[in-house]
């Protein structure tokens, strides 16, 4: 099955206050529609991991595929457009404009990207909206919503412009029992109906281990 994501020995040192080897010779790929996880102790690497997989990081050893495509060493503005376009990002914290409305948050990256007219990236937002069940919030300001609301506008807001893979950082790591496994649900229902790719980063091992994968890391390395 096709890899939409390959990372190929990435090293990555950290110089202040001393030279520090987080990342060991990582290398993996995650398949289309493919659910992965990665888990692994404070400290041992994985946010630097996610920084540099969604191009963000750019400071490494090693190289980085997506959709096949080399992208280690293309500009900023280059990585800026990858990423807009195919890579969808949900944090732990949501980062939503609050004194924007729902809508309007989520049509902000496929305005950046500026490929479709307004009046279609107020229609792919209400369906994103739609598929998450919270079409109703949709002129609500996102100050005036619940946590869990807030995330599912999140998560509608990563997947506006179609992206290849949604990465998560602690995904529900601000959630309730109940939001959480919402969270989930979509997720799953993601990859197993639209075929998008998933990488989280999660210390919650009950939601790793239903995922299809879960790499585990220690002391910079992956070791299963
Ligand atoms: N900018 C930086 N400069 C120097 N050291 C850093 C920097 N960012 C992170 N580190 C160190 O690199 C190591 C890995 O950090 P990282 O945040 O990737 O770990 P993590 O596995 O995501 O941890 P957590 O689960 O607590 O979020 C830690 O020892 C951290 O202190």
């Amino acid at each position: 099955m096709k890899l939409v994501l390959q990372a190929k020995n990435i090293n990555k040192h950290f110089y202040k206050p001393k030279k520090f080897h987080v990342l060991k010779d990582i290398s993996f790929g995650i398949k289309e529609g493919e659910f992965a996880s990665v888990m692994g102790k404070s400290g041992c690497g994985k946010s630097t991991l996610l920084y540099i997989l969604s191009t963000m990081d750019t400071a490494y050893g090693g190289e980085l595929y997506l959709n096949d495509r080399l992208v280690t060493g293309k500009s900023h503005e280059e990585l800026s457009r990858i990423r807009n376009k195919h890579i969808g990002f949900v944090f732990q914290f949501h980062y939503l404009l609050t004194e924007f409305s729902v809508i309007e948050n989520v049509m902000l990256p496929a305005k950046k990207l500026a490929e479709k007219s307004l009046g279609e990236i107020e229609h792919d937002a209400h369906e994103k909206l739609k598929m998450l069940h919270i079409e109703h919030l949709a002129e609500q300001r996102a100050s005036r919503i619940s946590g869990g609301e807030k995330q599912r506008v999140a998560i509608a807001r990563a997947l506006i412009n179609n992206p290849t893979i949604l990465m998560g950082d602690e995904p529900t790591g601000n959630l309730d029992s109940h939001n959480s496994e919402n969270v989930f649900t979509i997720f799953k229902r993601l990859t197993e109906e639209e075929g998008l790719s998933l990488l989280v980063v999660t210390h919650d091992v009950d939601f790793a281990e239903r995922t299809d994968r879960i790499i585990e890391m220690e002391d910079g390395r992956i070791i299963s």
